[in-house]
């Protein structure tokens, strides 16, 4: 499998303040990833850097191979890498449907169009003329989760996409993401919630201090999941 994004040795910083050290990780096409660790270890200003949002001073960033020597939000999604962000950041102003099409900016082709990702979500379609933030925090999510799709990535990163949903809502993610994931696109999932974590991931990166410090298969037994565990305890 080809590497999609590639993470070498990365220093990342806000301003004077070093966050990222020497951090390495990489997702290959397909593939079901998380990205676990302790608030505040850095998982997104993996982001963050990637958006060029965070300033890379060491290391290089790939997508697709190619070294994003600055990277930019833009750049990233037109090389099929795109974010879902901690917030969700619907556009006040616009409605669902013009939100989602927002999505679609990029002009990359692929399966991904309106009518798709109204299938895949009824509700978006229901209440495609109303302005985006007045959906419910899960229906928020899924227009993020639409938006994100309208570019037709490689990879999706999802960075805390259940944080604050209903354990139904969570549910209904789980089902969707692994959906996405069966049409090919890979996942780099940020999460603290481990059940959806290995419902949905195969490999998980576990980061302390700004750096990737273990990763390999998720492991849903009792034994794999106390694994797991350790890296997001307090
Ligand atoms: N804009 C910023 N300027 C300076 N420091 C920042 C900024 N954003 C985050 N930080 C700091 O960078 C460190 C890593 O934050 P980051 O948000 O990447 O962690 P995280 O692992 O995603 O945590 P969480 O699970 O709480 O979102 C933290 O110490 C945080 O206080």
């Amino acid at each position: 499998m080809s590497a999609l994004l590639t993470l070498n040795e990365v220093e990342a910083f806000y301003g004077a303040a070093h966050i990222l050290h020497r951090l390495s990780l990489h997702v290959d096409a397909g593939e079901r990833v998380a990205l676990i660790g302790r608030n505040g270890v850095g998982k997104t200003t993996v982001v963050n850097t990637i958006l060029g949002l965070a300033q890379l001073r060491g290391g290089t960033v790939r997508i697709g191979g190619e070294a994003i020597a600055r990277p930019r939000p833009y750049i990233a999604a037109q090389r099929g890498v795109v974010v879902v962000p901690q917030g969700r950041r619907i556009v006040a102003n616009l409605t669902v449907e013009e939100n989602l099409l927002l999505g679609g900016a990029t002009g990359r082709k692929g399966p991904w169009t309106a009518p798709e990702i109204y299938k895949l979500f009824p509700i978006l379609q229901e209440r495609a003329h109303t302005p985006g933030t007045a959906l419910s925090g899960g229906q928020q999510q899924m227009l993020a989760v639409g938006r994100a799709l309208m570019s037709n990535p490689g990879l999706v990163l999802l960075d805390e996409p259940t944080e604050g949903l209903a354990p139904v809502i969570v549910d209904q993610l789980a089902d969707i993401f692994n959906r996405v994931a069966d049409q090919g696109t890979a996942l780099l999932l940020i999460e603290q919630n481990l059940s959806l974590v290995a419902r949905v991931a195969h490999r998980y990166l576990a980061m302390a201090k700004g750096a990737v410090v273990a990763d390999g298969p998720v492991d849903a037994s009792p034994e794999g999941m106390q694994a797991l565990a350790e890296h997001v305890a307090v």
